[in-house]
């Protein structure tokens, strides 16, 4: 489990992190989503100890990063995949990084295989090309078998078959227990990969909710197309209904189309067409997310 409390973060005058506080669950992928700067690496790197929380705290199973014993049995983490040392090969590279937890060269060898990469095992480094790396940047990650992982931007650069890789690792390392957070800015991407999202802006937490509360959350509306607009539109009005005109058309939300229907067909309005509408997931990202950008703007006045 991961918890972050009342986290902030400054970097001089920068608030990167401002009173951050979300819990994340074993069992289940939570997608940690907010624009690019919105403080997301720096929550991470907070957890993992390596930045310094200005005040609150960011906890692994109840401790500190500091405080863990052996943190490779813990924690494991991709930050940023090309931070390797080109001239050592792929299993050197993870038996260094075992050596001060006491992993031995079978451990490498198990997790090069499970990431795709048993073959490639005493190629050197630099040669491996972006999708290889950030492989055994999650190897190396798995290489003492943690209960919590934290992929930052897993996806960034990757082709297809990369993205959907890194896609179905992530639901595995779930559904074996394991408390997985992916950061991403990409709602799309998310919304394949996760069971629970993490939203911030400007370093706060815009929401934290599940999936499919967010799905559900996607506004629905209907495009009416009347040759009657004036006549109709006051009708729906007087229903509930929010309308808008769209060109020739109205854009009604708070009815049904059945309704819609039923009311022209009283109010003697001709329907030429009546098309329910879905927003994607994306538009009620940037929903959420431009809601809080005009309240930021509303407070800072
Ligand atoms: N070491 C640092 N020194 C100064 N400012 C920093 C430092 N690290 C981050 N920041 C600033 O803190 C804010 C949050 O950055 P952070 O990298 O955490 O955001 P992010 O959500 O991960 O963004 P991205 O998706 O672009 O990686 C940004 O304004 C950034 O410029």
């Amino acid at each position: 489990m991961i918890e972050i409390r009342e986290l902030t973060k400054h970097f001089g005058r920068t608030v990167a992190v401002d009173g951050l506080s979300f819990t994340v669950h074993p069992g289940q992928v939570t997608g940690f989503l907010g624009a690019n700067g919105s403080g997301k690496s720096t929550t991470m790197r907070a957890v993992l100890g390596l930045d310094r929380a200005t005040s609150g705290e960011a906890l692994v199973n109840g401790k500190r990063y500091p405080s863990i014993q052996r943190p490779m049995f813990e924690v494991g983490a991709l930050l940023d995949a090309g931070a390797v040392h080109g001239g050592r090969t792929a299993l050197a590279h993870l038996r260094c990084l075992g050596l001060s937890n006491g992993i031995g060269a079978d451990r490498a060898r198990t997790v090069l295989e499970r990431v795709g990469l048993g073959g490639v095992a005493n190629k050197r480094v630099g040669g491996f090309s972006l999708g290889m790396k950030q492989r055994l940047g999650i190897a190396a990650a798995l290489l003492g078998d943690p209960g919590v992982l934290l992929f930052d931007e897993p996806v960034n650069g990757l082709d297809p078959e990369g993205i959907r890789w890194i896609r179905t690792l992530m639901r595995d390392l779930a559904a074996e227990g394991r408390t997985v957070l992916v950061s991403s800015h990409l709602m799309s991407e998310m919304a394949l990969t996760a069971d629970h999202v993490v939203v911030i802006g400007r370093g706060r937490l815009i929401t934290e909710t599940s999936m499919s509360d967010l799905t559900a959350r996607s506004h629905r509306d209907v495009l009416v197309a009347t040759p009657d607009p004036d006549g109709l539109a006051p009708v729906l009005r007087a229903a509930g209904g929010d309308v808008r005109p769209d060109g020739a058309d109205l854009v009604v939300t708070g009815l049904t189309p059945a309704e819609i229907g039923d009311l022209a067909l009283r109010s003697a309005c001709a329907i030429h067409g009546l098309t329910p509408r879905s927003a994607s997931l994306e538009d009620a990202y940037l929903e959420l997310t431009d809601d809080f950008v005009s309240y930021r703007a509303e407070a800072l006045r």
